[in-house]
C-alpha cells in the first residue's frame, strides 16, 4: 500500500501563472505602442520635429534591447512550479543507491581551512547509510597543511557523526551546532546527553587548536608557487588509525589533489570536478554525485534522501540528470544591499525553469547522475582506458594491501594533468570547460541532450554557504559570471541560434534570456544613463510632451514594470520595500559595471587578447566590512573601475538637470511647451539620482573610511566633462 504513494509531487503555481501571463499581455501591448511611437518619428516631415535622428535611434535601440530582455524573461514566469517530497516513503536503506560527495577547495588563504573542514564533516554526517556515502575533497592548492587538517577533521567526525545520529541533531555542521545556544534544549536534558555534548565541545576545541597550529606554520610563499606546480596526491583518509578505537560505521573520505603544472591549463573548478569524477569512478563509482563548494555546508542532513525521492521513482528517474537545491547563505543581512542572496534567481527564475524543462545547474548543491556526465563515453572505445575502469570496477574495493596500492596508483594516473590530452573530457564528457561559468554551460549541454532536471526548494535550507558581502568582491564575482555567460552568448553555442534539439522553445527562451541578459542590460542601461541626459543638457526632447497622449505609453510601461517587480518581491516572496529598492539599485549599478566589464572580458577572450579567469572569492570574514554590510552602508573601497562609472553617470545626470534649469531660466520658454517636452527626461535623471542616492552620499555626505575617494570623483568628473562635450558634439 505504502509503495503506491508518490515519492514526490509537483505543484503548478496557478495564481502566479494567471498574474504573470495577464501582466505580460498588458505590458507587451504597451511596448507595441512604444515601438509604433518611435517608428512613426521616421515618417514625420522634418520641419515638425526638432529632434535629430541619432539620439532618437539610440534611445529606441536601448528601449528595444530592454524590451527584448523583458520578453525573454517572461519565459521564467511562464509556468512556475514548486515541489514536495516524501522521503519517509523511500525504500529500505539497503536498497538506496550510493552517493559520492565532491567538495572543492582551491586557495587556503582565501578559504579558511576550518570552514572547509566543517563542510567536509557536515557531508560525512549526512543522514544516509554510511557504507553508501563517499566524500572526496579536491584541494587545488595541494597544500600539505590542508591534508593534515583533513585528517583532524576525520578524527573529529568519528565522534561527531555518531553523536549527531544518536540525538538526531538537526544540522550536520558542528560549528553551527556548537555556536548556537538555542538548538536542542528541552528534549535532551538528561545527563548522558549533556556529558556527550561536553565531550564533543571539548574535542572540537582541541581540533580547532591543532588546526590553528598547522595553519600558522604554513609557508604561504612556498604554497603559492607549489599550488601551481605539484604532482597529484591522493590519500584515503580513513585508512589512518583513529585516536581511540570506535565501533562506528563511517563513510569513506578521500583527499585528492590533482597534478598541476604551469604548462597545462587546469580549467579551474570544472577541471577539479572532472578529476574527482574519474578518481571516484575508480574508487566508489556511486551512481549519484553531490557537488559542494568548500564554504557550502550541509545544513539539513536529509538532503540526500530528499533528492533520492526523484531518483527512486522509476517513472521520473530515467530522464532526470540532476536535482538542484538553491544556494542559500547564512550571512545575508536584512537590507542585503548587494543582493548577495541572488533572490530573483533562486526564488523566481529557477521555479520557472523547473516548470518548462529544468533548472540551470547552479555550481553546487546538486545531486547529479554520473551517467549523465559520462554519457555513452564509458561504453565507447576510450584510448585512455577509462572503459575498463568504469565497467570492471566493483565499488568499495579500497582495502589494505596490494590491491589498494594498485588502485591508488591508477587514481594518481587519472588525476595527472596529461590524462585529458586528446580526450573528450571537458568538451563532451564531464563538466564543460568552454565557459568560466561551468555550471550554466554544463547544465545547458545536458538539457540540449534531452536530460531534464528538477528544482527542490524546501522551507528549511538544505545547504548554507557564505556569500560575498562587500562591493569589490561581489563586483569581481559578478564580472566573472557575466563574462562566462557572454562567452556562451557570443559563441556557436548561443542558445538563440544553436537550435532547440531536445528542448522546448520556452526552455530555450529561458537559456537565451540568461545568456543575452548581460549584453542587453549593459547596452540599454548605458543608453538610458547618458542619451536622454545629453539631450536634456542640449534642450532636445526625446519623449512626448506631458499633454500628448503618447506620454501615457511611457508612464504606463514604467509603472507596469515597477508594480510587477514590487509584486514579486513584496507580495509573492514576502520581501520588504527596501529590498525592492536595493535590488533595483544594484541591478542598475551592475549593468554599467559588471555587465560591461564581463562583456569586454568575453569579447577580448574571443579575440584571443585576454584569457578568462576564475579567481576564487575571498571567504575570510572581515569584521569592518561585515559591519558596513549589516548596516546597509555601501563600501566604496573597491577598485576604481567599479566605482568610477557610477560616479560618472551621477555627475552626467546632475549636469543634465543643472544645464536644463539654466536653459529654462536664461532662454525664455517660447511658449512652445519646451518645459512640458522635457518632463520625461527630467524625471529619468531625477529617478536615477534618487535611486542611486547612495553614490551621492558616498561622494559628498559620508565621512567614514569607506567613502568614494576624492581622486575617483575627480577622475569621474573628467570623464563626465568628456562625455558631455563629445556626446553633445556627436548627438546634437
Ligand atoms: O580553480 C579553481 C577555482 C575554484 N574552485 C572552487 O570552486 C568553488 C567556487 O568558487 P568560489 O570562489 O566560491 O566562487 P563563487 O563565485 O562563489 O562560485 C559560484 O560560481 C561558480 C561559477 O562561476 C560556481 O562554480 C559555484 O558553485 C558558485 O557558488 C570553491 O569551492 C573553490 O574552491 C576550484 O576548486 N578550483
Ligand atoms: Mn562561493
Amino acid at each position: 500500500m505504502e509503495k503506491s504513494l508518490p515519492l514526490h509531487l509537483l505543484h503548478v503555481n496557478i495564481s502566479a501563472i494567471i498574474i504573470n501571463r495577464s501582466h505580460a499581455i498588458f505590458h507587451f501591448i504597451a511596448i507595441l505602442f512604444l515601438i509604433h511611437y518611435r517608428l512613426s518619428f521616421f515618417f514625420r516631415s522634418p520641419e515638425t520635429s526638432t529632434t535629430p535622428t541619432l539620439p532618437w535611434l539610440l534611445i529606441f535601440f536601448s528601449e528595444l534591447l530592454l524590451s527584448l530582455s523583458w520578453l525573454l524573461s517572461q519565459s521564467y514566469r511562464w509556468r512556475p512550479v514548486y515541489r514536495t517530497v516524501f522521503p519517509e516513503r523511500l525504500p529500505e536503506d539497503d536498497e538506496l543507491p550510493g552517493i559520492d560527495v565532491f567538495v572543492c577547495t582551491a586557495d587556503p588563504n582565501k578559504e579558511p581551512t576550518v570552514e572547509v573542514m566543517n563542510t567536509v564533516i557536515s557531508a560525512l554526517a549526512m543522514d544516509y547509510p554510511p557504507e553508501k556515502l563517499h566524500v572526496y575533497l579536491s584541494d587545488d592548492a595541494g597544500s600539505d597543511a590542508t591534508l593534515r587538517c583533513m585528517k583532524e577533521a576525520w578524527n573529529f567526525a568519528t565522534y561527531w557523526v555518531p553523536f549527531r545520529r544518536k540525538y538526531g541533531i538537526g544540522t550536520g555542521c558542528p560549528e553551527v551546532y556548537l555556536s548556537s545556544s538555542e538548538v536542542d534544549i528541552g528534549e535532551f536534558k538528561d545527563s548522558e546527553f549533556k556529558a556527550e555534548k561536553e565531550n564533543i565541545e571539548q574535542k572540537y576545541e582541541v581540533m580547532k587548536q591543532r588546526v590553528m597550529e598547522i595553519v600558522q606554520h604554513r609557508d604561504v610563499v612556498a604554497l603559492n608557487t607549489y599550488s601551481r606546480d605539484h604532482p597529484s596526491i591522493i590519500e584515503v583518509i580513513n585508512e589512518y588509525p583513529q585516536e581511540e578505537m570506535q565501533q562506528v560505521k563511517m563513510p569513506q573520505f578521500v583527499y585528492v589533489s590533482r597534478e598541476k603544472r604551469p604548462s597545462h591549463h587546469h580549467n579551474f573548478k570544472a577541471g577539479a570536478l572532472n578529476v574527482l569524477l574519474r578518481v571516484s569512478t575508480a574508487m566508489s563509482n556511486s551512481p549519484y554525485i553531490l557537488v559542494l563548494d568548500c564554504d557550502m555546508y550541509c545544513n539539513d542532513p536529509t538532503s540526500a534522501r530528499q533528492a533520492m525521492c526523484f531518483y527512486c521513482d522509476p517513472q521520473t528517474s530515467p530522464s532526470i540528470a540532476f536535482v538542484q537545491f538553491p544556494q542559500t547563505f547564512r550571512n545575508i543581512s536584512e537590507d542585503d544591499i548587494y543582493d548577495s542572496e541572488i533572490r530573483s534567481i533562486f526564488k523566481i527564475y529557477w521555479h520557472g525553469l523547473d516548470g518548462v524543462g529544468g533548472t540551470v545547474l547552479s555550481g553546487c548543491n546538486f545531486y547529479i547522475k554520473r551517467e549523465a556526465l559520462l554519457g555513452n563515453f564509458s561504453k565507447e572505445e576510450d584510448p585512455m582506458a577509462l572503459k575498463t575502469l568504469v565497467e570492471d570496477h566493483k565499488p568499495n574495493s579500497i582495502t589494505h594491501g596490494e590491491s589498494s596500492r594498485m588502485l591508488l596508483e591508477k587514481a594518481n594516473e587519472l588525476a595527472s594533468c596529461s590524462y585529458e590530452n586528446q580526450t573528450a573530457w571537458g568538451s563532451e564528457v564531464g563538466f564543460m570547460y568552454f565557459s568560466v561559468v561551468e555550471d550554466y554551460f554544463t547544465g545547458f549541454t545536458l538539457h540540449r541532450k534531452g536530460w531534464k532536471s528538477v528544482y527542490l526548494c524546501p522551507k528549511r535550507p538544505q545547504f548554507l554557504g557564505t556569500s560575498t558581502t562587500n562591493f569589490h568582491e561581489s563586483s569581481v564575482q559578478w564580472t566573472r559570471w557575466r563574462a562566462g555567460i557572454i562567452q556562451v552568448a557570443i559563441s556557436r553555442f548561443c542558445p538563440l541560434i544553436c537550435g532547440p534539439l531536445n528542448m522546448s522553445w520556452v526552455h530555450l527562451m529561458c537559456y537565451s534570456g540568461l545568456a543575452l541578459e548581460p549584453l542587453m542590460h549593459c547596452l540599454s542601461l548605458w543608453g538610458f544613463a547618458l542619451i536622454p541626459q545629453l539631450c536634456l543638457f542640449n534642450g532636445i526632447p526625446l519623449y512626448p510632451k506631458v499633454s500628448d497622449p503618447n506620454f501615457n505609453i511611457f508612464s504606463i510601461i514604467f509603472v507596469s514594470a515597477i508594480s510587477k517587480s514590487l509584486h514579486e518581491i513584496v507580495v509573492a516572496s514576502g520581501g520588504e520595500l527596501r529590498i525592492w529598492r536595493n535590488e533595483w539599485r544594484i541591478w542598475m549599478m551592475r549593468a554599467i559595471t559588471c555587465c560591461t566589464y564581463g562583456s569586454l572580458d568575453a569579447v577580448l577572450d574571443k579575440l584571443g587578447m585576454k584569457e578568462a579567469s576564475f579567481l576564487p572569492t575571498n571567504k575570510v570574514n572581515d569584521d569592518e566590512q561585515s559591519k558596513l554590510y549589516e548596516k546597509g552602508v555601501f563600501d566604496f573601497r573597491a577598485a576604481t573601475m567599479f566605482v568610477a562609472p557610477l560616479v560618472t553617470v551621477i555627475l552626467v545626470n546632475i549636469a543634465a538637470l543643472v544645464g536644463h534649469f539654466v536653459r529654462v531660466l536664461v532662454v525664455d520658454d517660447d511658449g512652445d511647451g519646451y518645459w512640458e517636452a522635457m518632463v520625461g527626461q527630467m524625471f529619468l535623471s531625477f529617478y536615477i539620482l534618487v535611486s542611486n542616492y547612495a553614490v551621492l552620499e558616498g561622494m559628498v555626505i559620508r565621512r567614514d573610511k569607506a567613502i568614494i575617494p576624492l581622486s575617483v570623483t575627480l577622475l569621474s568628473a573628467v570623464f563626465s566633462v568628456f562625455i558631455l562635450l563629445v556626446g553633445s558634439a556627436i548627438l546634437c
